[in-house]
């Protein structure tokens, strides 16, 4: 729990960390993020050591000790007074990675330990590879083995008019409709296909189906394998795309999670983890000719992969793109769609040898988005609904009508195509409307102030933040205006925004004063249960009805809070069904959190990020951000890997306030202040690049063991 307990602390230990405590929340949040930037940068810098400027407080000198304790870095005051000033240096093992001297102690993380059990679970070594002789002679003994083949990935046969039957019409009026022949055609001149969607669009459930209509058209069969980060959107996804064709899950469509399958060898479309497909594509690459056998008729059994959600980049989808890269020369029949979020397409696409990209806006509905500061006000003012637009200006329903919105659509694009801002200050200025200043394309995201921003139009920029126009709005692309600003080189534009964004991180003052006296009695770092319990009594009050779906770091947080709810009026299961979701429990447990509840009862889902992508709760209104996460780093100072909670990205920010948005207008209230908001990272670091090096070549080698690891990391 994030508040501060009335007990004392016991011991000096608890002493100095009450001191650390008392010295953070003295600081404003501006500056912890500055020293934690910081901090940051210096540890992942070639520097061995850092001076801070004289000028800081002693509280502020106190907080880069405590940060440096729990960064494991050591930290120096010397000198008096006005010249005392303080240094930072990277602990004894100081050397970065590959500086150090002798060999390296190789071990086995929890990690890597886990993924071997797993892999020799699946495919257990036989009597001559445990005694190293298959090694020797891959030829011979092993060559007797029968590897079972996994029936799941070969391909159903089936007749012309079986398939003809099969075919339905169009099945959505989503974004991605338009493009279904401008994929398929692509798809036909071209193995690798990248598919670059906005969130909603509808990429993780229509593409699949679009393959499989084109294919069948031409009365051929395949065999469809689509990969997605977790086995609740694997699952998940199957499910609705068999709802869509009138199925069940397990006939055309199936899946193929650890230790649970529907469907198999009929199933033109099996959705799977990265983890499924990657230990079918290590057997291409083993030792055991038998298995290397068995892995390339599965392989030539499959006729497209769509590998869902790449911009994720997790250790499996990384190292699944490096080896179907390889492959796909040998395979000329198979045909690879990666599909990701509007982030470094041109990347995926260069990694492809420039495979061409494919372009889908984005559909959802409006979400409308509070902060820390909005919320401590709206739980203040106890009385008034804060979802009713008569009280206040934070409802749902919108002011602006569809001829409104297509003139505004029609005002950006004209300006920013063509420098004709007249029609845009025109419908900005009829009505001081703060949904009206703060639109966003409709399939861009940009909004006027953007406009401005990129154009350096200083004197609408000005009249915009006059209004109190949302500074912290970002397109679809994830850009503010201060970052179009930036990127255009409009630097008048960029300073008076900058400014404007530092002086007011609050709407209002009192906001600013509630939000100051928040953050100094609680630890923003830790999971405010308090606040979270309030927060949802007020929105149960406020509304009738609407799924709430809180985003928590993991296991601990979701079981403090739910015990919170469980001992309050949230117990009485006729009104409120609280569920957990985590990557843990059992996938029926899981699927629980798909299922209306009934009439009356209010769901509340406590969930991890596995519910941030490629999954679609539909009655899901409301969403709550914690704005943590857990993420596994390395530490190469110290030597350890470790699973610990931090800030999330920008890019989870989004996609935890899309989770509101897919099937009706939502609300999402980040728990952290808007101040933290843009300090957020844009993306999070690369799986692979958060690992120890030895458990990467560990992994490399498993996967082919006769590549170079340099090679392969090349
Ligand atoms: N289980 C479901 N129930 C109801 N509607 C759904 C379901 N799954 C998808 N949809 C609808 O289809 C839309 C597109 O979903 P899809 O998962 O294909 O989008 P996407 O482009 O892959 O987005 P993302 O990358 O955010 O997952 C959703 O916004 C939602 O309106």
């Amino acid at each position: 729990m994030g508040r501060k307990g009335p007990k004392g602390p016991k011991g000096a230990k608890a002493n100095a960390d009450a001191l650390t405590k008392a010295a953070l929340a003295a600081m404003s949040e501006e500056t912890t993020v500055r020293i934690t930037t910081v901090l940051e940068d210096f540890r992942a810098s070639d520097a061995q050591v850092h001076t801070f400027e004289p000028s800081l407080t002693n509280q502020e000198r106190a907080a880069v000790h405590a940060m440096c304790k729990k960064m494991g870095m050591i930290s120096k005051s010397k000198g008096y007074g006005e010249r005392r000033c303080l240094s930072v240096y990277k602990t004894k093992n100081t050397q970065a990675p590959g500086k150090e001297e002798g060999p390296s102690k190789l071990g086995f993380s929890e990690e890597a330990r886990q993924i071997l059990l797993d892999l020799f679970t699946h495919y257990p070594p036989d009597d001559a590879e445990l005694n190293g002789d298959a090694v020797k002679n891959p030829g011979d003994k092993a060559a007797k083995i029968r590897w079972k083949t996994d029936t799941a990935f070969s391909r159903p046969a089936m007749q012309k008019h079986d398939i003809a039957k099969k075919i339905g019409e169009d099945r959505s009026k989503l974004p991605i409709a338009s493009f279904k022949d401008h994929i398929s055609s692509t798809l036909e001149n071209h193995q690798v296909v990248l598919i670059s969607g906005e969130t909603g669009c509808g990429k993780t459930t229509q593409v699949p189906q679009y393959i499989l209509d084109h294919v069948w058209g031409k009365g051929e069969s395949c065999k469809i394998i689509c990969t997605q980060p977790r086995r609740i959107s694997a699952m998940s996804v199957a499910e609705r795309i068999s709802v869509e064709r009138g199925e069940t899950v397990g006939d055309t469509v199936g899946y193929k999670i650890r230790l649970e399958s529907k469907g198999g060898k009929n199933s033109s479309i099996i959705f799977c983890t990265n983890g499924v497909l990657l230990r079918v594509l290590i057997g291409r690459v083993t030792n055991s000719s038998n298995r290397q056998r068995a892995a390339d008729d599965v392989i030539m059994g499959i006729t497209h992969i769509i590998v869902d959600e790449i911009h994720e980049r997790d250790r499996f989808s990384d190292f699944m793109l490096a080896i179907l890269r390889d492959l796909l020369p040998m395979y000329p029949h198979l045909h690879l769609v990666l599909m990701s979020a509007t982030i470094d397409a041109e990347r995926f696409s260069q990694y492809f040898n420039g495979c061409p990209v494919i372009r889908v806006p984005g559909h959802t509905y409006p979400v409308k988005t509070f902060y820390l500061e909005d919320v401590l006000s709206i739980l203040q003012s106890v009385g008034d609904n804060h979802l009713n637009p008569e009280t206040n200006d934070l409802g749902l329903d919108s002011v602006l009508t569809d001829d409104y919105k297509s003139s505004m659509d029609e005002a950006i694009s004209m300006a920013l195509a063509s420098d004709e801002f007249d029609l845009l200050i025109e419908l900005i200025s009829i009505e001081q409307n703060p949904e009206i200043f703060n639109y966003q394309h409709s399939e861009t995201g940009v909004t006027p102030l953007m406009v401005f921003a990129r154009k350096g139009q200083l004197g609408d920029v000005c009249m915009l933040l006059s209004f109190g126009v949302d500074c912290s709005a970002r397109d679809h692309d994830g850009k503010s205006a201060l970052d179009w600003a930036q990127q255009e080189n409009q630097v008048e534009a960029y300073e008076v925004i900058k400014k404007h964004m530092d002086c007011s991180p609050a709407k209002l003052p009192e906001e600013n004063e509630l939000l100051k006296k928040y953050l100094a009695t609680i630890n923003p770092e830790h999971i405010d249960t308090v606040l979270i319990e309030r927060l949802l009594r007020k929105i149960c009050t406020d509304s009738n009805e609407g799924a709430i779906l809180v985003f928590l770091p993991g296991w601990e947080d979701i079981n403090q809070t739910r015990e919170r709810l469980l001992a309050s009026s949230f117990r009485d299961s006729s009104k409120f069904l609280v569920l957990s979701l985590h990557s843990m429990i059992p996938s029926s447990e899981q699927k629980k959190v798909f299922k209306r509840a009934p009439a009356g009862v209010r769901k509340i889902i406590l969930s991890t990020n596995i519910a941030e992508t490629a999954v679609t709760i539909d009655d899901i209104v409301f969403v709550l951000d914690s704005g943590r996460m857990k993420e596994k780093s390395y530490d190469p100072y110290n030597n350890v890997s470790t699973l610990h909670t931090s800030w999330v990205s920008r890019a989870n920010a989004r996609q935890r306030e899309g989770r509101a948005g897919r099937c009706q207008p939502g609300i999402c209230y980040h728990l952290y202040s808007r101040f933290r908001a843009a300090s957020l990272p844009e993306f999070q670091i690369p799986e692979i690049k958060r690992m120890p090096i030895e458990e990467l070549c560990l992994q490399v080698k498993l996967l082919d063991p006769n590549s170079k690891i340099a090679d392969f990391l090349n």
